[in-house]
């Protein structure tokens, strides 16, 4: 399930927030989206997940247009991670992660076999099966981010977006989390993800696209993104970028 973006450009409040941003998201990768805030990264991605209409370009998933495809099939092949981590009802853990299962089940048909295998399998990849009979408003941050993330996997989606799903998460709990997004790119899933955690987009992406005041200034492999100038351009920051034999590419901010 190939996503295709074309000279996307779209405005809020009268202004223009994305301009003339093209990239493409192909099954089996893991793309990632960085910027300062209010570079349009949260933007991108609803217009990806055909929620937000653009004033310009188009958004295709396999040749067709988001706006033409019908609201639940969209549903099936989308999952949409939003920022934050809100939740309104209080359901238990294990309800609120069978509600990603929605989009695949009949009108008024109850969950079946490959449902509740579905499910299960979420749970136990965002390792919350212990929290399964909690009250969602009762876990912490971190607890309630990765009952979200497990909802969202429960509908094994063709085209995984989440934005900023590692806020709240502990280290551990972080690169469980990048391993899983790994895991659901090579089960065939095009995943991206907006992070602000520039050493883990360093660890997790094939493809990075870096926005700027809601242009892409740079896309390609993390090595040809996160280059000591183009940070500085994005970011106005100078910044260290190394390569470690164990852990790959680093990158952080210079001391002053
Ligand atoms: N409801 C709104 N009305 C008008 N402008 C908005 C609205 N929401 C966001 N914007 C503006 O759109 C621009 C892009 O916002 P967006 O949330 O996409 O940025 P972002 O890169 O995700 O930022 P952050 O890293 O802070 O989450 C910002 O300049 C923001 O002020």
């Amino acid at each position: 399930m190939t996503l295709e973006i074309s000279g996307l450009s779209l405005s809020r409040g009268g202004r223009p927030v994305l301009r003339d941003v093209s990239a493409a998201f192909a099954p089996g990768s893991v793309s990632v989206i960085l910027g300062p805030n209010g570079a349009g990264k949260s933007t991108l991605l609803d217009a990806m997940a055909g929620l937000r209409a653009a004033d310009a370009g188009t958004v295709r998933l396999n040749g067709v247009a988001l706006a033409d495809m019908p609201h639940r099939e969209r549903a099936r092949r989308i999952g949409y991670l939003p920022q934050g981590g809100e939740v309104h009802w209080n359901l238990r853990v294990h309800e609120l992660v069978a509600l990603g299962r929605l989009p695949h089940r009949g009108a008024f048909a109850g969950e079946s076999g490959a449902d509740r295998a579905a499910i299960a399998r979420a749970m136990a990849a965002a390792d919350v099966a212990a929290l399964a009979d909690r009250p969602v408003l009762a876990l912490s941050g971190g607890e309630r981010a990765r009952v979200l993330l497990a909802r969202v996997l429960a509908g094994e989606p063709e085209l995984l977006l989440a934005d900023e799903p590692l806020a709240n998460l502990d280290p551990r709990h972080a690169v469980d989390a990048l391993r899983l997004f790994r895991r659901a790119a090579d089960a065939g899933a095009a995943v991206v993800l907006v992070l602000h955690d520039l050493q883990a987009a360093a660890r997790a992406a094939d493809q990075l696209l870096l926005l700027a005041d809601g242009h892409c200034l740079a896309q390609g492999d993390p090595a040809e993104v996160l280059t000591p100038a183009l940070l500085a351009e994005a970011y106005g920051l100078e910044m260290l970028v190394r390569q470690d034999a164990e852990a790959g590419l680093i990158v952080a901010p210079k001391v002053v």
